[in-house]
């Protein structure tokens, strides 16, 4: 069966799973588009998908009997109400992340799905389909004794004069909350927020860099650096210290020169490059769990629970200093 799917947000990710749904992966067709700014629908279509139909609202795309199921690639503000109105209608949904910006809106959508009876909601956490973190997983679980310390990192070369000091943790912590809870099989009970100086590069409302210290049910202390002005690259590290031995996350396959009487490795600077083959196993599973008419993969409580984490990280941005601590209602059997 192939899959008619209908894309909500045409910007940067919604083109770029248009793309792969069109030209790298099998049983999905896009059928349907929309963005509240028009030209960018058009310019997928011209570019992307063709046979598309765009679409005035986000709702109309849903409703329409084209539509088997949808992808929500839109600003964060807007994935909640799309989301409700996928599952409304019966519909399998891909979510990009955050699932809500808020964690009562995330837990509305829990509520609707719980109501509904079965899953059809697949949030956008790739880094759980990423080969390195897997293997990471693997050794964490098999090799490295039970885990003591995590030390991260998550580095963007730039961002825009438009994300704020929260952003930090919406936009790009929720990445390492949502794939540590799955690396180490446990739960947040605590965060604490340290800022250094403000970096040259970072803008006026944005305080970059930060460290963000997160403490887990069984005992383990994360500490992730945030730096989105780091300039040099986009990179993503994780090193995780256990009982017995030190797991590394592999940097991503490059070809190592030795030149000039110097070793260089090179570093991407896209995240759209580095983790592209998470993109492309992700989408495949949806589409093959859409065509059955449900979702796997991570949940909307997964995305929940990534809403609560994130809205402690922001208060603990504000007690700049202080733990904050998380507490999780008990987890529908729908997630069990
Ligand atoms: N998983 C990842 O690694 C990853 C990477 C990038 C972005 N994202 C997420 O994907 C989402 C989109 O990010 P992006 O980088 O593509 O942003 P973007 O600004 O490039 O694109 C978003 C598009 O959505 C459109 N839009 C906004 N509100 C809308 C609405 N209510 N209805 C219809 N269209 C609307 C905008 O006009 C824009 O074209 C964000 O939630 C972001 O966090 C995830
Ligand atoms: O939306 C992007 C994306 O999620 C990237 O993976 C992350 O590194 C960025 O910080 C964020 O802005």
């Amino acid at each position: 069966m192939t899959v008619r799917i209908g894309i909500i947000g045409t910007g940067a990710i919604g083109r770029d799973h248009a793309r792969r749904i069109e030209q790298v992966l099998a049983g999905g067709k896009i059928v349907a588009l929309t963005d509240v700014n028009r030209e960018s629908a058009e310019a997928v279509r011209a570019d992307i998908a063709p046979d598309a139909e765009i679409f005035q609202t986000g709702e109309e795309l849903i409703a329409s009997p084209l539509v088997d199921a949808v992808l929500v690639t839109s600003w964060g503000a807007s994935h909640e109400q799309y989301v409700l109105a996928a599952i409304a209608a019966g519909k399998p949904c891909f979510c990009e992340k955050p699932l809500a910006t808020t964690a009562d809106g995330a837990r509305r959508i829990v509520d609707a799905e719980v109501a509904h009876g079965r899953r059809l909601v697949q949030v956008g956490f790739m880094r759980r389909y990423d080969a390195g973190y897997i293997a990471l997983k693997e050794a964490v679980t098999s090799r490295t004794g039970a885990p003591i310390m995590v030390h991260a990192a998550h580095r963007n070369p730039t961002v825009p004069q438009h994300y704020l000091t929260p952003m930090a943790i919406h936009d790009t912590l929720i990445h390492e909350i949502d794939v540590f809870r799955w690396l180490l099989d446990d739960d947040y009970v605590s965060a604490r927020v340290i800022f250094p100086r403000r970096a040259a590069r970072s803008h006026g409302k944005l305080r970059d860099p930060q460290v963000v210290l997160l403490e887990t049910a069984k005992g383990v202390v994360i500490d992730v650096e945030i730096f989105v002005n780091c300039h040099y690259g986009y990179d993503i590290q994780c090193e995780v210290v256990g009982e017995d031995g030190i797991a590394r996350l592999p940097e991503p396959m490059a070809v190592q020169m030795r030149l000039n009487a110097s070793l260089q490795n090179p570093i991407l600077t896209d995240w759209k490059d580095r983790f592209i083959a998470s993109y492309d196993v992700e989408l495949q599973d949806f589409l093959k769990a859409a065509a059955q008419g449900t979702a796997t993969g991570p949940t909307c409580w997964d995305g929940y629970v990534a809403a609560i984490t994130s809205d402690a990280c922001v208060t603990a941005q504000e007690r700049e200093g202080e733990a904050v601590a998380i507490t999780l209602p008990s987890r529908p059997a729908l997630y069990s």
